[in-house]
C-alpha cells in the first residue's frame, strides 16, 4: 500500500482506520486512524488512561475493536488471533512483563523464535543468543524468568518480542524506571532495531527517550488523536502542552 507524503511515495506497513473501543458504557478509543510507514519509529504520547495501551491491544489482537479496521502490509487483520498476528510480523511488549516464569530466559526466547518467528530449533539457538546479547541478558540466559529483577524482566519482554522476528514492533513503556545511562542504552538499542528495518511504535512517558529516536509523534487524549507530526512540532503544540504537560499557553 502506498501513500503520497509531501511529494514522495512511501510504503505504509500498518494502516488503521476509525478505531473505536468501548468497555460497556465507557468509551476509551474513538475514531483513531493512523498510518505507520515501513522503517519509521512512531512515538505515542498521552496522559494516563488516554487509550494508548488499548490501541496496542487492538493492533496485537488481544482485544477486538468495537469499530474500525486495521491492515498490515495491505492485509486486513480482522478476526486474526494474537498468535497469528505475531506470525504475520507483529511483536509487542507488555507494560507488566509476561514471561513464562517457570522457564529460563533463553527458553522464553526459543519459544518466541520457534512459534512466533517460525524458525527451526537449530536456527533459533544462534539467533536467540544474539538477541540475548543485544538486550544485555546473556549472563541471565539460564536463570528462571520468574526470578529476574524487574529491569531484567523488562529486557526480557523486549528480547522475546525481538525473537519473534517482528516487522512491526510495539513497545509499551519500556523506559520507565531506568537510570539515565540505562535509558541512553535503550535508545541506542531501539535505533539499532530500527536500522535493521523493523518498524516501531513506541508508547512512552519518558519524553527525552522518545524524542531521541521517534521520527513522528502522535498524541492521544480521552481516546482521541489530538496531534500528530514531527516531534518538535507536536510537543510545541499548545493543546499538547496543556493536556500532556499541564502547561497553559
Ligand atoms: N478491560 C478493560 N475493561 C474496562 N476498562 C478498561 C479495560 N482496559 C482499559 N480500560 C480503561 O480504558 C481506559 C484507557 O486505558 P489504557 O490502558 O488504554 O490507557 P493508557 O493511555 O495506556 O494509560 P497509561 O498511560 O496509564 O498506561 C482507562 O480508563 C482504563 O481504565
Amino acid at each position: 500500500m502506498l501513500d503520497q507524503d509531501a511529494g514522495t511515495t512511501r510504503d505504509i506497513l500498518l494502516a488503521a482506520r476509525d478505531l473505536s473501543k468501548s468497555f460497556g458504557a465507557v468509551r476509551v478509543l474513538h475514531g483513531v486512524s493512523l498510518d505507520v510507514h515501513r522503517g519509521e519509529v512512531l512515538g505515542i504520547l498521552g496522559p494516563n488512561g488516554a487509550g494508548k495501551t488499548t490501541l496496542f491491544n487492538i493492533i496485537s489482537g488481544d482485544i477486538h475493536a468495537s469499530a474500525g479496521e486495521i491492515r498490515l502490509g495491505g492485509v486486513a487483520l480482522r478476526g486474526e488471533p494474537p498468535f497469528r498476528r505475531c506470525q504475520m510480523g507483529i511483536g509487542r511488549t507488555y507494560q507488566i512483563p509476561r514471561p513464562y516464569s517457570g522457564m529460563t530466559t533463553f527458553e522464553n526466547l526459543l519459544v518466541a523464535s520457534a512459534f512466533g518467528g517460525g524458525r527451526s530449533e537449530r536456527d533459533s539457538y544462534a539467533f536467540c543468543a544474539g538477541v540475548l546479547r543485544d538486550c544485555k541478558l546473556a549472563d541471565k540466559a539460564n536463570l528462571r524468568a520468574g526470578g529476574l529483577t524487574l529491569l531484567d524482566r523488562k529486557r526480557l519482554e523486549l528480547a522475546r518480542a525481538l525473537a519473534s522476528d517482528p516487522q512491526l514492533l510495539l513497545l509499551d513503556e519500556i523506559a520507565g524506571g531506568l537510570t539515565d545511562e540505562e535509558s541512553a542504552a535503550l535508545v541506542g538499542l531501539v535505533r539499532r532495531i530500527r536500522d535493521r528495518g523493523v518498524t516501531i511504535i513506541w508508547i512512552e512517558h519518558v519524553l527525552h527517550a522518545l524524542m531521541a529516536v521517534a521520527d513522528r509523534l502522535m498524541v492521544l487524549n480521552f481516546g482521541e488523536k489530538i496531534a500528530e507530526g514531527a516531534p518538535q512540532t507536536v510537543i510545541a503544540d499548545p493543546e499538547v502542552k496543556r493536556v500532556y504537560m499541564g502547561i497553559e499557553a
